[in-house]
């Protein structure tokens, strides 16, 4: 029996009951996790399973400006065809922005229970939301994370209120990276529409008017990481997905039936795939299916940057990758319809992309 069982830290929050989440249960010095916390054999991050010596591919993007541009667009190509997930170097986001923000996720983290409480809402549709869970309502199974979700466009003054304002300075950092995210997903989707040979407007034209939610990740240290998961296998729902990691390894991605370290490299960002690059592709470029795991030692942190259209956006294969070899594979679907379903779906979202498939 632990000294506190987690079902005595559950306090009514805003909008509705709080559960302890992760975060109390590593300060309480847990040495068995709780059942809800356990995966099912099939799901734990077998050692075996694990490659730790490939890398996925890295993309500088200076040298998109230079003789080397069709080199680099096609090595683009190569990296969204064969793994749907690389690294981008030399991107022109200030490391300072990058930096502030990690320091703002630490210190919204390390705020008391009751602060961060004030942000809680189990509902997966709110915009701003401290959860513990992804649809804590519908899953029985949790992962070992807890985070801070929020919406950055369209940006209004009225959405920024709804952000976090503690530390003080949260808004406005939060405002500045957001920014400087966005300003690196529109150039790497003009880079991924010309890759694909369409014109360079494509993927951003397609997405009307855009949306963009950054998710802060934290997952504390688990007394029995070999259990259990800091984010299940999954693929992301939206078009790209840009994500920086702190120093901790965790993020892997499946290629193949293993699953692939992704080792941070200082000052670079993740992309990866989405549903969505998927159906307008017609599968050229494939979703990579991703997990984090965690360890016993050391608290990890990602902030990730969901990039895709807005909910009225009509989303279908582009007509210029259809011909008579190649008919379309996927339905159209109107972006929120399908956000809706996929949310439904709770702990089986991951095969929500085949629901579409023709
Ligand atoms: O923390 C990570 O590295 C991955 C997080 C992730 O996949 C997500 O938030 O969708
Ligand atoms: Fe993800």
């Amino acid at each position: 029996m632990e000294k506190f069982p987690v079902e005595t830290f559950r306090v009514e929050g805003r909008f509705g009951i709080y559960d302890a989440g992760v975060q109390a249960l590593f300060e309480r010095g847990v040495k068995k996790i709780p059942d809800k916390y356990v995966k099912s054999v099939h799901d734990r991050p077998c050692a075996k399973n694990v490659v730790l010596t490939r890398r996925i591919p890295v993309i500088d993007m200076s040298k998109i400006y230079g003789d080397e541009r069709v080199k680099v667009i096609q090595e683009l190509k190569c990296a969204c065809e064969d793994w749907g997930i690389f690294q981008v170097i030399n991107h022109d986001v200030p490391e300072r922005s990058m930096q502030s923000m990690m320091e703002m996720a630490h210190r919204f983290f390390d705020l008391p229970a009751e602060k961060k409480m004030q942000y809680y809402d189990s509902d997966p549709s709110s915009e701003t939301r401290y959860g513990i869970s992804y649809n804590a309502d519908k899953e029985t199974i949790l992962d070992w994370r807890d985070f801070l979700l929020q919406r950055c466009h369209p940006l209004s003054d009225e959405l920024i209120s709804t952000w976090p304002d503690m530390p003080s300075s949260y808004r406005e950092i939060a405002k500045n990276y957001a920014m400087n995210i966005r300003i690196l997903t529109l150039r790497l989707l003009a880079m991924l529409s010309e890759s694909l040979g369409l014109y360079r407007e494509y993927l951003a034209d397609v997405l009307k008017e855009h949306e963009q939610k950054m998710l802060i990740n934290h997952y504390p240290p688990c007394p029995q990481p070999d259990l259990t998961l800091g984010v299940s296998g999954h693929t992301d729902p939206n078009v790209i997905t840009v994500l920086q990691q702190d120093e901790v390894e965790g993020l892997q991605v499946l290629r193949d039936g293993l699953w692939i370290a992704v080792h941070p490299i200082r000052n670079a960002f993740v992309v990866n795939m989405g549903d969505q690059m998927q159906i307008i592709t017609n599968g050229k470029y494939q979703c990579a299916e991703h997990r984090a795991v965690v360890n016993s030692t050391k608290t990890r942190f990602s902030i990730a940057t969901f990039y895709g259209p807005s909910l009225d956006a009509v989303i279908c294969p582009a007509p210029k990758l259809i011909d008579q070899d190649h008919p379309p594979h996927y339905r159209q679907v109107i972006y929120g319809d399908y956000l809706r379903a996929f949310r439904a779906k709770g702990p089986n979202k991951k095969a929500y992309l085949q629901s579409v498939l023709l």
